[in-house]
């Protein structure tokens, strides 16, 4: 089978290497022509795990780059590109739309075309700002030449490949039936080989749609309810930890996004919950939770910086600052917390000193003028306190190295470091 993928991305270029990867020929449209030479190279565009090796075999060869939209062929198209955040939360389409404009135009004349949206949108924006605009372009009637679907995508960075071709849930939504055959093959040599327990979900365009932002929603709002037990459990010198572990025993619950600590970041949390806040205000509806997940969220780092105040004035004094991603096995910094924690350090009048495994060269970006060490050990020596921002795990083996501090005051955002003598540790939520 033929499949186009528009946009190389994050999302676009997991696909698109999978789908290359379980035997179909793909077409990978992109406007940046670095990324297509990458792809065409047999290079991955993006940095995730496993990645590099789906390009070296596909690149170039059944998995073809290109920015000329005219390259597409076959009868049916992905969309995937970005849908960010503009400033009152509701979601920016330009890109979707010209890239639903250029795909119109491409497929003009050439018979039916199937195009489903991967993107994250809200509910109606399929059906009535994509589709109309590929219909005029190619001068095709929705329903009769142009099928349209919807397919959420729910992989996370750092487990994108394991997740897309292992996936609990894949998720349809259309009100065509030629759509729901083609998206079916599309997906049938992924369901062969996932695991017994993937469902494969068809429903309506607007639930498919829904659906992806009910999914975030509830998770972000899982760990906004965990860090709101464990501010309680912090208030009462009660472990959160193990709070947490207990309730995790209950099926119902689940154990999955239950660590409390400085709150949720990346690239989809925060910009999904303020897409359906912003358009369930649309509708007349105010999304009190919402709102509430995301209040809880936004205090976790003055929280935090609230600890480092009851142990030290910082003004002046070295602090180290330990993780920069929004999650460990990543390098993007988007929306991470480290930003509001290095703000308040630096409206303290503290000299920071960041340390991250992978992300110090996209934060320098961010924050040109803060210290960056080359290593947690050099990120503590001489510093006088030390918070903790991300959980990679090389921060949960330091131990030696604190006694290079000039005050060993830790206070710890994701409870990676452990408790021991000679340091002075306070913890978020426990
Ligand atoms: N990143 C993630 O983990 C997930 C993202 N999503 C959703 O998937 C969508 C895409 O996200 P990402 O892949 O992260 O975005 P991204 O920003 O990584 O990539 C988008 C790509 O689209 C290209 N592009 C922009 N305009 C174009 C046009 N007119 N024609 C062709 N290419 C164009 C850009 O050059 C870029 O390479 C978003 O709606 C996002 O919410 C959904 C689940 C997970
Ligand atoms: O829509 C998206 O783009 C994706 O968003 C998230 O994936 P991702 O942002 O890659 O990362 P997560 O692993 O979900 O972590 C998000 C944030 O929550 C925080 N988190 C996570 C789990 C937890 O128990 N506690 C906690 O604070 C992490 O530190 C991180 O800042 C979802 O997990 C994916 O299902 C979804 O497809």
């Amino acid at each position: 089978m033929h499949i186009n993928v528009v946009g190389s991305g994050y999302i676009g270029t997991t696909i698109a290497a999978w789908f290359a990867e379980i035997g179909h020929d793909v077409t990978n449209v992109d406007i940046d022509e670095s990324v297509v030479a990458a792809i065409n190279d047999g290079r991955a565009p993006i940095h995730e795990p496993g990645l590099d090796e789906l390009m070296a075999a596909h690149g170039g060869e059944t998995l073809v780059g290109t920015t000329d939209y005219d390259e597409i062929s076959g009868d049916v198209t992905f969309l995937a590109l970005p849908t960010p955040s503009k400033g009152d939360g509701s979601i920016d389409l330009s890109a979707m739309e010209a890239a639903a404009e250029s795909l119109g135009e491409a497929i003009a004349g050439d018979g039916e075309h199937v195009v489903v949206v991967k993107s994250t949108v809200v509910p109606g924006t399929t059906r009535e700002r994509v589709a109309p605009i590929v219909a005029e372009a190619a001068d095709m009637t929705v329903g009769e030449d142009l099928h349209v679907a919807m397919n959420p995508e729910f992989l996370r960075e750092g487990y994108a490949l394991e997740d897309f071709k292992n996936p609990d849930k894949i998720v349809v939504g259309s009100e065509d039936s030629v759509a729901f055959e083609t998206l079916a093959d599309v997906y049938d040599p992924l369901m062969a080989a996932a695991a017994d327990e993937t469902a494969y979900v068809e429903t309506g365009l607007r639930e498919a749609e829904m659906i992806k932002y009910a999914n975030n929603a509830f998770l972000a709002t899982k760990i906004s309810l965990i860090n709101e037990i464990g501010n309680i459990c912090k208030e009462y010198g009660v472990d959160a930890y193990e709070v947490a572990d207990a309730i995790a025993l209950d099926h119902r619950i689940s154990e999955q996004f239950l660590r409390s600590g400085l709150g949720w970041g990346g690239s989809c949390f925060p910009k999904d919950v303020a897409a359906i806040r912003a358009a369930a205000r649309e509708r007349g509806y105010e999304p009190e939770l919402l709102d509430a997940t995301v209040a809880v969220n936004d205090k976790q780092p003055e929280r935090l910086l609230g600890l480092l105040d009851e142990h030290r004035d910082v003004a002046g004094e070295r602090v180290a600052v330990l993780g920069l991603s929004f999650k460990p096995g990543t390098d993007d910094i988007r929306y991470t917390r480290a930003i509001p924690v290095i703000e308040g350090l630096q409206s303290r009048g503290a000299e920071v000193v960041a340390y991250d495994p992978v992300a110090v060269e996209n934060m320098r970006a961010e924050f040109p003028d803060i210290a960056y060490a080359d290593g947690a050990a050099a990120a503590l020596e001489g510093a006088h306190a030390a918070l903790v921002v991300t959980d990679w795990d090389e921060f949960a083996a330091l131990d030696s190295e604190f006694d290079a501090m000039a005050d060993p005051v830790v206070i710890d955002g994701r409870r990676v470091v452990e408790r021991r003598e000679g340091i002075t540790y306070d913890g978020l939520t426990w």
